[in-house]
């Protein structure tokens, strides 16, 4: 996808004039690690897309570091901040939240911090949700929780009142945890506040285990969520290995993308057959799915499938589109659709399976953060603090091209990442499960 470098400027809510007390120089000052505001870095762009921008002359858009501001923008001892976790829950969120905490707290000496309830709902005052009053101590015990501490939700809210509500409450920046609904809802939200001409930064720390946001190279969470699939590919395995022509299928979320089933399916390399939304799954033919599983159980007496639960939704498409408070399309349930297909086909084959089915979907996603992933979270709540009391606004803070960065919202909101078919994650994992050529045997789990 070719990239404006319109797209990738920051806006600034005005000229910051504070010394940052992060200073070593100022008493009880934290670093001297300041970036400037120069530092851009070549990355906008994905690899296989700089050609077209040498080829046709064009400069090459860049994205400017994350990081601490010599100057900020917002006075710490005025300023009120208000976090919000959105959509469905993810590992880390908990991390987030004590990290954005601690950061304003000790580091810019920030005093009001809110916690808004159960997601957009918690602006509106017809839920009656409480505002939660956010210090060092309340986060202090949070990381082992999983979940969120302030709840989410998904649904619509109206934007005017979310912003009404940002103002009644004196605002000055809004911290957004969520995927790529929030950054639509973060979008018009900054919109609403500019045409208001309201001095609020909102900055999004993107969130989904399906890692599936544009411009990101890893979501928060996604970690961990692999950790967690990888077990419980390994029990599916057992259960196979266990039974003669046992068959263990499972389903890992991935709406629109197969990350999570394809990263899982490589760190146990115990899956022999993984399917994602990006392929097309041929289910009945000669060459399709259930004939390569028939293939497979007899050479090897057994088989670990990986579904990710956007794949193979097309088999749906006589049954009638249903859609969520937010307006995502409710999947239909392939895990349960491809063990009912199994188990008919090998029945008429007189193969006597033995499937288990394991949906490890919510124990996955609302699990805490592992520790890598937990350090990932600080290093994004820290940086997302930055950029807010820098007076930046309308931006997500991200990993990407190896460096955290600014990622204006236009850049990512209403795009997606995908798995690549080309790319080496799905080429490993189509080494890795022989899932191409079993007539030739290729795997030996
Ligand atoms: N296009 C949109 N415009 C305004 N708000 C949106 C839009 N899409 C989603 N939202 C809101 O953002 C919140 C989170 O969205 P959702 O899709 O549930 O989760 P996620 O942010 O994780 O993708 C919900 O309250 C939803 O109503
Ligand atoms: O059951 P719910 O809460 O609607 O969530 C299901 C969806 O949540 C996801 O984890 C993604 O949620 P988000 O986009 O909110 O991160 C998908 O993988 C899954 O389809």
């Amino acid at each position: 996808m070719i990239i404006d470098s319109k797209e990738t400027k920051i806006q600034i809510l005005g000229e910051p004039r504070i010394p940052s007390p992060l200073s070593g120089k100022i008493k009880g000052g934290y670093t001297n690690r300041f970036v400037s505001e120069d530092e851009r870095i070549i990355c906008a762009v994905e690899k296989k897309d700089i050609q077209h921008y040498l080829d046709n002359n064009l400069e090459i858009p860049s994205f400017e570091k994350a990081g601490p501001r010599e100057k900020i923008y917002f006075d710490p001892s005025k300023l009120k901040c208000a976090i919000v976790t959105c959509g469905g829950l993810c590992p880390g969120l908990n991390d987030i939240i004590r990290s954005v905490v601690l950061e304003l707290h000790h580091c810019y000496g920030v005093r009001n911090i809110y916690g808004i309830k159960y997601g957009l709902q918690g602006f509106m005052p017809e839920y009656g949700h409480d505002v939660v009053d956010l210090t060092p101590g309340t986060v202090s015990n949070i990381l082992d929780m999983g979940g969120t501490i302030l709840g989410s939700s998904r649904g619509t809210q109206d934007i005017g009142g979310v912003v009404d509500c940002l103002e009644r409450m004196n605002t000055g920046i809004l911290f957004m945890v969520g995927g790529d609904g929030t950054l639509m809802a973060a979008n018009k939200i900054a919109d609403e506040i500019n045409s208001r001409n309201l001095k609020i930064s909102v900055i999004v720390i993107p969130k989904t285990i399906d890692n599936d946001i544009y411009l990101v190279s890893k979501t928060f969470g996604f970690d961990t969520a692999v950790d967690i699939a990888t077990n419980a590919i390994k029990g599916a395995h057992n259960e196979a290995a266990g039974y003669p022509y046992g068959i263990g299928l499972i389903k890992l979320m991935g709406r629109h993308a197969g990350f999570l089933a394809a990263t899982a399916a490589l760190a146990q390399q115990d899956a022999n057959f993984v399917l994602i939304p990006e392929i097309e799954m041929d289910l009945h033919g000669e060459s399709g799915f259930l004939c390569s599983l028939e293939k497979r159980l007899i050479e090897r007496k057994h088989a670990v499938i990986v579904v990710a639960e956007g794949a193979g939704q097309k088999f749906f498409s006589d049954q009638k589109t249903e859609y969520d408070p937010s307006g995502n399309i409710k999947l239909k349930d392939i895990g349960v659709f491809l063990k009912n297909e199994i188990i008919a086909w090998f029945k008429e084959k007189n193969i006597p399976v033995s499937l288990k089915y394991i949906d490890p979907s919510y124990m996955i996603r609302s699990l805490p953060a592992n520790a890598n992933d937990s350090v990932f979270c600080g290093f994004l709540g820290r940086d997302a603090v930055h950029a807010g009391m820098a007076g930046k606004t309308k931006l997500l803070v991200s990993h990407w091209n190896n460096n955290y960065v600014h990622i204006p919202m236009e850049a990512s909101a209403g795009k997606r990442k995908n798995v690549d078919p080309q790319g080496k994650l799905w080429q490993s994992v189509l080494e890795a499960t022989g899932q191409g050529c079993l007539v030739n045997d290729c795997n030996t789990n």
